[in-house]
């Protein structure tokens, strides 16, 4: 069995679940926060690395990839997982959003979306069968249909014009996909309507997917609208297939999707973050350039287990920071990931032995005490 995905514990009250997500690289312990890579590197981290922090899964991009180096360039290598020297699993999102919110003037079609390279200006054609072949071609475990996300706030005939055209293009993907060692997700649109997004994800799940994303979140909308939709979807998709929320996140919207059925998540915040200085901890965030941690021998985070916490005072952190030190964005990059990872096995750790109501009150009034 190339792809299984096994539900291990269901919390009774919330309906949060634990469960191992079986691929051609490696069992996934789910709920997961899956670190990302754009241009097939987790930024600043070696692989190495990455399997020091315990990353399960890394994600990658059909977008990033497709304009540089190419897909034929990843294949004469022998897929991405040999050309980046990771041999854990892999996730390609399908380049739908990138294509959106990245490259210069893009034209939707009915065919597929005309754009232009963030790189060069050049202009190229993204085609739902052209998305499915790149992600073959690159080998990931799971890969992403072509999709469009709209931007937030929409109209609802706008919102139902992006889920009928996602819908063809998953028929589209689905059509073309040959790999059977690659799951095919489809991927939920529909903005903040109720009935847009239910019936997108009736339409998905009558095409039978391994898993499904759910996508057109992490947009703008507010943390209410995020839950709302959540829970209007928990109880439609499939109990027994992963649920992967796209694009989240920050630590409590982990936790709260975690509580409404949501097995994986991926967001850049981490190392996007780590980069800038912003710290996320078990006791809030903050960032390390203020001058109160200029004499502070501590570690970022007391209950963080990482070599940045292990090792290193926050006023070195600091100092490195400031003068503009690699080890700086890396110490950052390399906690931040290590926090997000280490809250999903906790999570994952409380609805296996039954208390994950008391793990998610006792975050929130960690995290949100904010004194650090
Ligand atoms: N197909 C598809 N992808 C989506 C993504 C990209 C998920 N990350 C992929 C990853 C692959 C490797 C390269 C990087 C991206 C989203 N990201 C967000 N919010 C991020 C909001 C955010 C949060 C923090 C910082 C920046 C942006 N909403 C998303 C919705 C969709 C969607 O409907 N369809
Ligand atoms: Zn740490």
């Amino acid at each position: 069995m190339m792809f299984e995905f096994r539900v291990q514990a269901v919390c009774p009250e919330t309906g949060a679940r634990a469960g191992e997500l079986v691929t051609p690289h490696g069992i996934i312990e789910t709920p997961v926060f899956m670190p990302v890579g754009t241009r097939a590197t987790v930024k600043a981290m070696s692989p190495r690395e990455m399997e020091e922090i315990e990353a399960q899964i890394v994600l990658s991009n059909t977008y990033h990839l497709y304009l540089r180096p190419g897909v034929e360039l990843i294949e004469k290598a022998g897929g991405l997982h040999r050309f980046m020297n990771w041999h854990r699993p892999i996730l390609t999102d399908s380049g739908g959003f990138q294509v959106f919110s990245l490259s210069g003037i893009n034209r939707i079609k009915e065919d597929g979306v005309e754009f232009s390279s963030h790189l060069d200006g050049s202009r190229h054609f993204m085609t739902p069968e052209l998305a499915t072949r790149v992600q073959e071609g690159l080998g990931s475990d799971i890969a992403m249909c072509f999709d469009q996300c709209v931007e937030l706030p929409c109209d609802e005939e706008t919102a139902r014009k992006s889920v009928e055209r996602t819908l063809r293009w998953a028929r589209r993907c689905k059509e073309v996909h040959r790999r059977d060692d690659q799951a095919l997700f489809g991927i939920v649109q529909g903005a903040l309507f109720d009935d847009l997004r239910k019936d997108c994800a009736r339409e998905l799940i009558a095409m039978d997917f391994p898993g499904y994303s759910i996508g057109g979140l992490s947009v703008g909308e507010s943390h209410d609208e995020m839950y709302r939709i959540l829970d209007l979807l928990n109880p439609i998709l499939p109990q027994e297939k992963p649920r992967y929320l796209m694009g989240v996140g920050f630590p409590t919207n982990l936790v709260e999707g975690v509580a409404r059925g949501v097995d994986m998540f991926d967001c850049v915040l981490p190392t996007r973050n780590g980069r800038n200085g912003t710290l996320l901890t078990s006791r809030g965030k903050f960032n390390i350039k203020h001058s109160r941690f200029e004499e502070d021998w501590g570690p970022i985070d007391p209950d963080c287990d990482c070599y940045a916490c292990r090792e290193f005072s926050k006023a070195y952190i600091r100092h490195l920071y400031r003068s503009g030190e690699m080890l700086g964005a890396r110490l950052c990059s390399w906690h931040n990931l290590r926090y997000l990872i280490s809250l999903m096995k906790g999570a994952r750790e409380a609805i296996l032995e039954g208390r994950f109501p008391q793990f998610r009150d006792r975050f929130h009034e960690l995290f949100s005490t904010g004194k650090v």
